[in-house]
């Protein structure tokens, strides 16, 4: 039990600082109240000469302080100390036991204090040394002043004070039932370690802000030893900050660094382009701004540096990899011991670092342009350099970064062929004349509202059971259910993550609208059809299960979105491609005029359907506010699906969760980490095939090569241009394109998510497939009849064993 007493208009200092009393129960207003530590006159001068000096010094503002007293009862001890901190203009409560005391510092109570004050005269009552040491070890109390009220005999006894002290009280003070002896010593702990604490505990906000900048910072002392370094820092030197730290600087500047001193003994500022040397990798030329400062006396008794890289702007450092031992993997994987994949895939695929993505073929135009300004400032005057600074502030606004594919350049024709039509968009789409036939035939599916009968035998039933593992068999499924997996796997995970619930929506309604979904998915698409929307649907379930498991989960309605945009991300494909689609002038392609064209059409379709009914319509009891959300969101997923952008999506996830902070500790918005989880949750669930059990991801590799095989055929029936002109079922490598792929699209990627999921499995099996496809490849397995027959020799290996 703890007892609050608010006396703020007890005792409080009047306009002329006199001091006057007024009674807490009295209907008076508050006044605003002076800060409680208000600056003597003696602080005021210092006040005025900190404000003279040319550097600022941290003092903040003080804030109405917190005290908490913590006596087992009310005696004439505890009362003096009581007035004494009315006197002080301190917020007092006060704890009668220890639980009482620890139960308003617990992690769930919001409540803080500056200044905690123990009565330690007596270990009957209440154990000091334990109240002292729990506070110590209770989040945030670092900077709590802890006092400790003991009878004045123990003065003669330094063990009990030195246990009070080793258990993290601050001071012992001399019980006294003098109030102005009180009321002064408290006034010396309030100017010797409260105050301190507060300044100090800014500066650890300071220190925090410096540790996130993109910039470099680094801070010597006056013989330029480094004494401090941020994260950036530590990302460019490429080493450990207790590398860092006390190193001389001359040994991280290949450029000779002696001038920095003369500048700083003159307290002139240094800025040059100095050269920087990093561990194991390439020196950097940087732009160096070096500020002396000078905490004790007139010479500066440290030296501030800003790096700043010449063109890439903070960006470069921010992409660098953390300096770390970590020969494979993220220490987030290798913490948990995942499975070493090198055995299982000797042949090369080496784990990649997710710093690997500074590698990918990205540069954004606005980089082109800022080196180039960076090389011109290098010659300039400093005027002009101020102003190209200037124009360089503007360039790096956001927006200017998006990063576009540059020339992929593989080995391989095949993976180059299919690379370059996954992520290259409408402007390198053949302009060559065509066909202009549409293969799209919206209109009959749309309308049908299909009867939703399901008849769940217990073969099916059995195998939904394990329809959140990871090696589910969704073939099975679609056989069992002949071609109806989505109606059933659907229902099972809405069940499972409780979706009717959540969108207040009768499971018939659901059952109608996975029914409608299911049915304008084309059956006769070997690849894009409602297996593999269950296939995506199935991955999102894994996905937000883990999510769940890691503390990371979504709340309720973002799991049925997920689920939702899963199952619908893909509806009404034609199995043929957006490129195809431009290339024979399509309706969709007319109307979405060429962007986005399938992407579009999925999202678009998925509204129409669902709205088109009341009996389909799993959005109907959601209010207008509601539905705009999950309207928008849906849609934000399920165009996040279109491969132009994946890796404008992929490093924007990397650049956010890529490091193994976590993600709350990054500088972000809440809601836009969800929309870069969310999006990464789909793009990986939809290309998750190269990461399934070997046989599965063996039938979606044929599903997709037949699909691709049949474009061409028509292209080349057609006259139109041919997409990807490697893709014929006469002379493809199907083993060929999956590495392409996999190298290409799904490593670095599966890499990321399984560094922020932690699901290695993803990366084992995909080590594993493609091990597999090396191996085919060896092996002169090309074809699709190559493949098939290679998949009937692993099922009846299978099957004997
Ligand atoms: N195993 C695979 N091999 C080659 N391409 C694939 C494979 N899996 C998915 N894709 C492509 O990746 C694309 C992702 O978006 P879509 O589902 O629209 O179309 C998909 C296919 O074009």
């Amino acid at each position: 039990m703890y007892l609050k007493r608010h006396n703020k208009f007890s005792c409080r200092r009047n306009s002329t600082g006199t001091s006057g009393t007024t009674s807490s129960g009295g209907a008076s207003k508050p006044e605003k109240r002076k800060s409680s530590i208000a600056l003597t006159p003696d602080d005021e001068s210092i006040e005025r000469s900190l404000m003279d000096v040319k550097f600022p010094t941290v003092l903040p503002p003080n804030p109405q302080l917190k005290a908490l007293l913590v006596f087992h009862k009310s005696d004439n001890i505890c009362e003096v100390v009581t007035e004494a901190c009315h006197r002080q203009q301190l917020d007092v409560t006060v704890a009668r036991t220890k639980e009482g005391a620890l139960e308003t510092l617990s992690s769930t109570s919001e409540e803080f204090y500056h200044l905690i004050i123990i009565d330690a005269r007596s270990t009957k009552h209440l154990d000091a040394e334990y109240i002292a040491r729990s506070i110590r070890h209770t989040n945030g109390h670092h900077f709590t002043t802890i006092i400790a009220v003991v009878k004045k005999s123990f003065f003669e006894k330094d063990e009990v004070l030195i246990a009070l002290l080793d258990a993290g009280v601050n001071r012992c003070v001399p019980e006294t039932t003098n109030l102005s002896m009180c009321n002064i010593e408290l006034k010396q702990i309030l100017h010797s370690i409260v105050r301190p604490h507060n300044v100090m505990s800014t500066q650890q906000a300071l220190y925090t802000a410096l540790h996130r900048l993109k910039e470099v910072i680094l801070i010597t002392d006056n013989h330029l030893r480094i004494q401090y370094a941020n994260r950036a820092a530590e990302r460019l030197l490429n080493m450990r900050l207790d590398e860092i730290i006390s190193k001389p600087l001359a040994d991280i500047f290949v450029s000779d660094v002696s001038t920095i001193m003369m500048h700083g003994r003159k307290n002139k500022e240094f800025d040059e382009i100095l050269t920087v040397r990093r561990k194991g990798q390439e020196d950097v030329s940087m732009h160096v701004r070096v500020i002396p400062v000078a905490c004790i006396g007139r010479t500066p008794t440290h030296y501030v540096f800003n790096l700043d890289v010449p063109g890439s702007h903070g960006d470069f450092v921010a992409t660098l990899p953390q300096a770390r031992e970590a020969p494979r993997g993220s220490q987030h994987s290798i913490r948990r011991g995942s499975v070493d994949v090198r055995s299982v895939a000797s042949d090369g695929l080496r784990r990649t670092s997710l710093a690997k993505l500074t590698s990918l073929p990205l540069e954004a135009p606005i980089t082109k342009i800022i080196n180039l300004l960076s090389q011109v400032q290098e010659n300039c005057s400093p005027d002009e350099a101020r102003l190209i600074d200037k124009v360089m502030e503007f360039l790096k606004r956001e927006g200017l970064y998006s990063p576009q594919m540059k020339e992929i350049r593989t080995d391989d024709p095949i993976a180059t062929d299919l690379i370059g039509a996954l992520l290259t968009g409408p402007s390198l789409y053949s302009s060559r004349r065509s066909s202009n036939d549409s293969i799209i035939r919206v209109s009959g599916r749309q309308s049908t509202c299909m009867p939703a009968k399901m008849k769940a035998t217990p073969h099916i039933m059995e195998l939904l059971e394990e329809s959140l593992s990871w090696e589910f068999d969704i073939f099975k499924l679609e056989e069992i259910t002949e071609k109806r997996p989505l109606l059933y796997l659907g229902m099972e995970m809405f069940r499972r993550f409780n979706v009717f619930a959540t969108l207040n929506i009768d499971e018939n309604v659901c059952k109608g609208w996975l029914a409608i979904i299911e049915a304008n998915y084309h059956s006769n698409n070997s690849y894009h059809n409602s297996t593999h929307a269950a296939d995506v649907m199935q991955a999102t379930g894994c996905f937000l299960t883990q999510l769940a498991a890691k503390d990371m989960g979504m709340d309720h309605t973002d799991e049925a979105i997920a689920l939702i945009a899963a199952a619908a991300h893909d509806v009404d494909h034609p199995g043929r491609s957006s490129a195809f689609l431009c290339n024979s002038r399509n309706t969709l392609a007319l109307l979405y005029n060429d962007l986005c064209v399938l992407e579009s059409h999925h999202a678009s379709i998925t509204f129409r359907l669902t709205l088109s009914d009341d009996k389909v319509n799993i959005f109907k009891n959601l209010d207008t506010e509601s539905f705009k959300s999950v309207r928008s969101v849906v849609i934000d997923m399920i165009l996040a699906t279109e491969m132009t952008r994946h890796f404008e999506h992929l490093a924007k996830f990397v650049s956010i969760f890529g490091s193994d902070e976590e993600p709350k500790d990054i500088v972000q918005s809440e809601e836009e980490s969800s929309i870069l989880i969310r999006r990464m949750m789909i793009k990986v669930a939809d290309v998750s095939n190269p990461s399934r059990q070997p046989s599965y991801c063996i039938e979606w590799a044929r599903r997709i090569a037949e699909e691709y095989f049949t474009q061409t055929d028509e292209e080349k029936s057609k006259a139109l241009p041919i997409v990807m002109p490697m893709f014929d079922r006469n002379t493809c490598s199907i083993p060929k394109s999956q590495i392409g792929f996999i190298e290409y699209i799904i490593q670095d990627m599966m890499h990321a998510w399984d560094s922020f999921i932690d699901m290695p499995q993803l990366v084992t099996y995909m080590q594993i497939n493609y091990s597999q496809w090396k191996k085919f490849e060896e092996q002169g397995v090309h074809t699709l009849a190559d493949v098939k027959s290679k998949q009937h020799s692993l099922s009846v290996k299978k099957s004997a064993k």
